[in-house]
């Protein structure tokens, strides 16, 4: 039994959503937006790693392979790690967009128990704009990219200014993040618009 909710019903006049000239190119394997990330950040040793490839559309594509750190019952996955990784795939549509956008709300229903080991295959697409407002859905599939949906969810991210993060953001990491010239690169990329 699934269903998102009334507060994840795109609005009357909401819109298709429009994939950017410069978004990367399908197959595109994305990369970090942040190293510290706990979603797909390379500095985190015990985060998700997950690694998030531009679809054709306003889709993506996403790996994460579950590891013994993430366990919530012995042996299976914790709901809130599978959770993250449906969060961090539908974040990743951002790139396509030439968006930033946060998850203002994230439904998500757990349909069969991941254990470790076991590679999610996950999908996301964006489905419709409204303003700020950006609604997406996302799957993730075990056995391989065309097996049975073990989790699944609904979203709405809000469009914020690049500033959201330093207004908001602990100093020390904002500081370190402004001196990495990379992550400049990073950050830029998602303020283009057209
Ligand atoms: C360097 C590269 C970085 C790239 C960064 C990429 C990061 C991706 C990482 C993965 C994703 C994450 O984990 S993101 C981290 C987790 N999320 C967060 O920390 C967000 C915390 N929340 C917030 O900061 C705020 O609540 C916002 C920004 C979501 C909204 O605040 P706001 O800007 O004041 O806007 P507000 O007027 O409240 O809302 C705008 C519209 O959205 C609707 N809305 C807002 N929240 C909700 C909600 N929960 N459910 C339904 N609707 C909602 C409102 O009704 C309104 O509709 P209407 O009246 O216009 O119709």
């Amino acid at each position: 039994m699934s269903g998102s909710s009334a507060a994840l019903q795109p609005p009357a006049d909401a819109v298709k959503p429009v994939r950017h000239p410069d978004a990367p190119a399908p197959g595109e394997l994305l990369g970090a937006h942040y190293g510290g990330c706990f979603g797909c950040g390379g500095d985190q040793p015990h985060g998700l790693h997950l690694e998030a490839r531009a679809g054709e559309g306003v889709r993506i594509t996403a790996e994460f392979t579950v590891q013994a750190a993430h366990q919530g019952a012995p042996g299976l996955a914790h709901g809130g790690v599978l959770a993250t990784a449906l969060d961090e795939t539908l974040g990743s549509l951002n790139w396509l967009l030439r968006t930033v956008a946060v998850t203002g709300r994230l439904e998500t229903d757990f349909l069969r128990p991941v254990p470790v080991g076991t590679t999610l295959h996950l999908e996301a697409e964006v489905v419709a704009v409204a303003g700020r407002k950006i609604y997406s859905t996302a799957t993730g599939r075990v056995g391989g990219p065309d097996g049975p949906v073990a989790v699944r969810a609904d979203a709405l991210f809000v469009e914020v200014k690049i500033d959201h993060f330093a207004q908001h953001g602990r100093p020390q990491e904002i500081r370190a993040a402004m001196e990495d010239p990379d992550q400049m690169r990073r950050a830029r990329a998602f303020e283009v618009n057209p």
